[in-house]
């Protein structure tokens, strides 16, 4: 394709094939992806979408997105009071970047302003800013190692990748990331508010949209901080927290368990509920009963009891055994 104008201008590249648009508003590549894209970036200004910035030399350059892009050929800068035709994404804009900015970003490409978040107040955007070209990006998670996890503070690559991507080109939003290491993540992190966005229309359904993901958020970190501080509550009621839970009726069969069967020193079984036990001086059951017991129970577990010749308990009473012949021992 010949230098100038028309050299970056999606959807009438047509001869190299670059870039169709499916019924979805996306466009595709086809085979040889790799192949066709590294005939761009041999190109003089290299990225199928114009890309620029204005750079203020904030930060360190190993460490600068917009200058790796730079480097690799990708993006050019612009000088201080340059004007862009095209899209700006830029904390200065009003508007969000939304589908319908397609059209702009193919014909005329899309900026960044490369500069230090720390000293972003020090720029003097009304030097080279088109005001109705800027656009704020929505709500979406930095993946960079500088501000991994933060939402709205991108680096210049991922404004870019997120620009590209809400206006459907999320192709070339990957292309661009994978040079960064990190770069898969970003789309990786932000993939389902990407998908949002892409279905939006405008700036008012952007902001919506991003106004009601932020609600959900917001409705889920109460909901888990309600759920903890119920947890961190029975905690502390129930006690124990590794005591089974005696009402639970699926811990019907622990409990049964748990049923009292006593014995002697000789293994002798002597006791099947709470009772008062008395031994003689050899340690032999002498009584069972307890002084709270009716003298008519008395009299039915001494009828009951037999000895052996050592004087141990032999033979239970009628109810022990009947107890006994339920637990089939
Ligand atoms: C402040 S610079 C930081 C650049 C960083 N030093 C780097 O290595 O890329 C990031 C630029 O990306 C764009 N940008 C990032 N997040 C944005 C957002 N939420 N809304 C609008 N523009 C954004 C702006 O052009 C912004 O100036």
């Amino acid at each position: 394709m010949a230098k100038g104008k028309g050299k970056n201008k999606l959807g009438k590249t047509g001869g190299n094939g670059a870039i169709r648009t499916n019924s979805n508003g996306h466009h595709s590549r086809h085979n040889n992806k790799k192949m066709e894209f590294k005939q761009h970036v041999s190109r003089e200004t290299s990225f199928p979408v114009k890309l620029a910035m204005w750079d203020f030399d904030h930060c360190d350059p190993k460490r600068c997105s917009g200058k790796k892009l730079e480097r690799l050929n990708l993006i050019r800068s612009l000088k201080i009071n340059q004007k862009f035709q095209g899209i700006t994404v830029s904390p200065n804009g009003k508007k969000f970047v939304s589908p319908e900015d397609r059209e702009l970003v193919t014909e005329f490409g899309c900026a960044v302003v490369e500069c230090s978040w720390a000293r972003i107040d020090e720029i003097p955007f009304s030097k080279f800013s088109t005001p109705k070209l800027d656009r704020l990006l929505p709500y979406l998670v930095a993946a960079n190692q500088v501000n991994y996890g933060r939402p709205w503070k991108l680096n210049c690559v991922e404004a870019i990748a997120a620009c590209l991507a809400i206006v459907g080109f999320m192709d070339l939003a990957e292309e661009l990331l994978s040079h960064f290491s990190w770069g898969v993540n970003f789309l990786k992190l932000n993939r389902e508010l990407l998908e949002i966005y892409q279905q939006c229309t405008d700036s008012d359904e952007i902001e919506a949209a991003q106004d009601a993901w932020m609600d959900q958020i917001e409705k889920e970190v109460q909901e888990r901080k309600a759920s903890n501080n119920a947890q961190n509550v029975d905690i502390w009621m129930s006690g124990n927290v590794n005591r089974i839970d005696e009402s639970d009726e699926d811990n019907e069969d622990e409990d049964s368990e748990d049923e009292e069967v006593t014995y002697d020193n000789l293994g002798n079984i002597i006791e099947n509920e709470p009772r008062e036990v008395r031994y003689d001086n050899l340690g032999n059951i002498i009584e069972e009963s307890s002084e709270e017991s009716s003298g008519e129970e008395e009299e039915d577990e001494e009828e009951d009891v037999k000895y052996d010749s050592l004087g141990n308990v032999i033979e239970e009473s009628e109810s022990l055994q009947k107890k006994l012949d339920g637990l089939n021992i």
